[in-house]
């Protein structure tokens, strides 16, 4: 496996700029999710890597080798695609040796089918396999061949939430296990944050933030990303130093002096033992956890994420906030 380096790619589709100079440097054996929402240019990104796309400008380098102009098959890229599409008349060894050639083949197939938790499932048809079954033998059929590369679009969009997630597990393990380059390509924040070593933020054809989950989490760059990655609770304030004036009192900052926009998660608000100074407008119950709506006397509402009893309704409270909160010049 390799290191992938994509550098100022520009697509175009008649007036729709779908690549507006995306750069993105994967390290070997790192698994990265490319985040952005519907139509940022995810898919393109990918299909340009695979080969399927011909960029308008910008290079694609994979372990050295310039591979823009090369055909699919001769860029040693192993694509997962969104529903797996399986060759549905061939059995899943089949399958899984298609790209293959020589003696070693039937060991090679045994050898990823383990790799991806089948082992034994070599001749059962793809009718007779559970949606997840599926995706993992379209993994296994893109390692098989040792690629460079792996590339995986939305590989868990057909799955029902909970297999989505067991799922997710058990194809970042695969791949750690197989030591694979892989860049995975999805919507869905809380895979990307789950799932990657790190997390490209797109957005309008460009990566915008290239971070590990945590960092994208705690230190967006911009209010955008704030607001894309997690939810997010806005709040003005003054900053001077390492604190800020808000409607609801002295809050710890990061960022620049001046007037701001103050991000915080709603796991930062907290409610505290202490003299109540916020009314409990709204409670959305989700069992783990509940979204609490604050309302402070001055009419400035802040939601706020509460572990274990909710509040209720009316219910006056004391709210602290826990950490800093991230400073974005107004
Ligand atoms: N073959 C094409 N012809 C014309 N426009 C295209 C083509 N492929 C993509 N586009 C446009 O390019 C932009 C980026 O599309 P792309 O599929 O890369 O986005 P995406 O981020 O993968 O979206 P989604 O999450 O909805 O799949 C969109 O505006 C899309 O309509």
């Amino acid at each position: 496996m390799s290191e992938l380096h994509i550098e100022g790619l520009h697509k175009t589709f008649g007036d729709t700029v779908a690549l507006a100079g995306a750069d993105l440097a994967v390290a070997e054996g790192e698994l990265v999710a490319v985040l952005g929402p519907s139509g940022c240019g995810k898919t393109t990104l990918l299909r340009c890597v695979a080969g399927f796309e011909r960029p308008d400008g910008g290079s694609i380098t994979v372990a050295g080798r310039r591979i823009e102009h090369l055909p699919p098959q001769a860029r040693r890229v192993g694509v997962v695609p969104q529903e797996g599409a399986l060759f549905p008349h061939l059995s899943v060894g089949r399958n899984v040796a298609y790209g293959l050639h020589g003696a070693g083949r039937g060991g090679r197939v045994a050898e990823v089918l383990d790799l991806v938790g089948l082992d034994g499932y070599a001749r059962r048809m793809p009718h007779e396999l559970s949606g997840g079954q599926r995706q993992r033998v379209a993994l296994a059929r893109a390692m098989a061949p040792k690629p460079e590369l792996i590339l995986l679009d939305e590989p868990f969009s057909a799955l029902d939430a909970g297999l989505r997630q067991s799922l997710r597990g058990e194809v970042a393990a695969a791949l750690r296990a197989a030591g694979a380059t892989a860049v995975l390509v999805t919507h869905d924040q809380d895979e990307a944050l789950s799932l990657a070593d790190r997390v490209a933020v797109m957005r309008e054809g460009r990566i915008v933030q290239f971070a590990p989950p945590a960092e994208v989490y705690r230190s967006p760059v911009d209010p955008w990303t704030a607001s894309f990655v997690g939810d997010a609770v806005w709040l003005d304030g003054d900053v001077d130093g390492d604190t800020a004036a808000t409607a609801v009192g002295d809050v710890a900052v990061e960022g620049p002096d001046g007037p701001a926009r103050l991000l915080l998660r709603p796991e930062q608000l907290r409610l505290s033992e202490g003299a109540p100074n916020a009314t409990v407008s709204a409670v959305e119950y989700f069992g783990h956890d509940a979204l609490v709506t604050l309302e402070f006397a001055n009419g400035v509402r802040l939601r706020s994420r509460v572990l274990g009893g909710a509040p209720v309704a009316g219910q006056s409270v004391s709210v602290a906030v826990d950490g800093a909160a991230r400073a974005f010049a107004r």
